[in-house]
């Protein structure tokens, strides 16, 4: 918490939406200085003024922090700039930013989805958009459903950067009484688990849309975190931190739980909505729905077999049934378990 002999570290999250006010809160409940930047002025004027951010975080009171439309009041001597918007816009909006981001600012990723058209990662993204080196890039990512964290119930999570000092710096910024960060130096791997979930969350949720019980569920699961190991592997990640809070932990989150938007949007796929009328229906950001098909470009690039994952974007854009998507996973050739096929 603060310490009344050192200034608050000075922090800027882009995205007032459900993650970027709930992370906010969790810096700001550390001490930090916070200052949320939005496209609302509307939100803006209500995390100002009334504490509150009720279109996305129902019923929470948040700390005192300034929310924005102003980016340049935002990004004004941030020493760490948070980036919540959805992957598909972050390029964008980070490219017409560029300027005003100071020179030395730790950049800190949220966002768990893969670019279509690149297949780039998010922290790549952030590199080539706002032309910083990989190491004053940092990852947050674990089992970090933004709802619950709004309520201040305990979790953990990774920060993970290439720099061991700037993933130091971040983990401190964020630590508080019902957030704890470990830091990792495994920048592939915690990105890639944070994005190849939310795809793994699709499949788990149409099983379940679809009727199917425990049994279905924990086997996509498992087989689910082979998928995320096995191309994780390929670009050369660390196999530990497949087990570790942005891997199994998040993936159990995600699959397990009614708050995700992606276990949601795929649930209202089993039951039968179109990918438009689930899209409406589960109404803020559910990257596994766009992710799928760059993760599984990114996974046929590098020869890495994915068969959850292609089956949930023959599921969302050819039409495929889901019982057909169960039936052509199970009548694959048979093969010993693990990692390998
Ligand atoms: N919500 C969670 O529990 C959670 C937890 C961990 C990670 N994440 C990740 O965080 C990222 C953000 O998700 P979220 O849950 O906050 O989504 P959200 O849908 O709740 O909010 C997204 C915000 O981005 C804004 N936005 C959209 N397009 C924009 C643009 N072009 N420029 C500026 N702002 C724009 C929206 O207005 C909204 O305020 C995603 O990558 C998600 O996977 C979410
Ligand atoms: O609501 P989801 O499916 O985007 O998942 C939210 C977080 O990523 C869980 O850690």
């Amino acid at each position: 918490m603060t310490n009344p002999t050192t200034p608050a570290t000075r922090v800027a999250v882009l995205g007032s939406g459900s993650w970027g006010t709930t992370f906010a809160m969790v810096l700001a409940d550390a001490g930090c200085d916070v200052r949320l930047w939005g496209r609302s002025a509307d939100v803006a004027e209500e995390v100002t003024t009334q504490h509150t951010n009720a279109r996305y975080l129902p019923g929470i009171t948040l700390p005192a922090m300034t929310g924005t439309t102003d980016a340049a009041e935002a990004l004004a001597d941030a020493q760490i700039v948070v980036v919540a918007v959805p992957s598909q816009v972050a390029r964008a909006t980070l490219t017409a930013l560029r300027d005003l981001v100071e020179p030395d600012a730790v950049i800190v990723s949220l966002m768990k989805g893969v670019e279509l058209g690149t297949d780039e990662r998010m922290s790549q993204v952030i590199v080539e958009a706002l032309d910083v080196p990989l190491s004053r890039v940092a990852v947050v990512s674990g089992p970090n459903l933004a709802l619950e964290i709004a309520e201040r119930q305990p979790t953990a999570t990774v920060v993970a950067c290439i720099d061991e000092d700037a993933a130091r710096f971040v983990a401190e910024a964020c630590s508080n009484p019902y957030f704890r960060p470990y830091t990792n130096d495994d920048v592939v791997g915690v990105e890639l688990c944070g994005a190849v979930k939310n795809v793994i969350a699709l499949a788990v949720g149409m099983a379940q849309g679809r009727g199917f019980g425990s049994n279905t569920i924990a086997t996509v699961i498992t087989r689910g975190l082979v998928e995320i190991t096995r191309l994780g592997l390929e670009l050369g990640a660390d196999a530990a931190t497949f087990s570790g809070l942005a891997g199994m932990g998040d993936l159990v989150a995600t699959c397990t739980s009614p708050l995700s938007r992606n276990n949601t949007l795929g649930r209202h796929i089993g039951e039968g909505m179109s990918l438009e009328e689930a899209v409406t229906a589960t109404g803020t950001t559910a990257e596994g729905a766009k992710s799928c098909r760059s993760v599984l470009d990114l996974a046929s690039k590098h020869g890495v077999d994915v068969p959850i994952t292609s089956g949930v974007v023959s599921v969302l854009y050819d039409g495929l049934p889901v019982e057909d998507m169960a039936r052509g996973l199970l009548s694959r050739p048979q093969k010993a378990e693990g990692i390998g096929g």
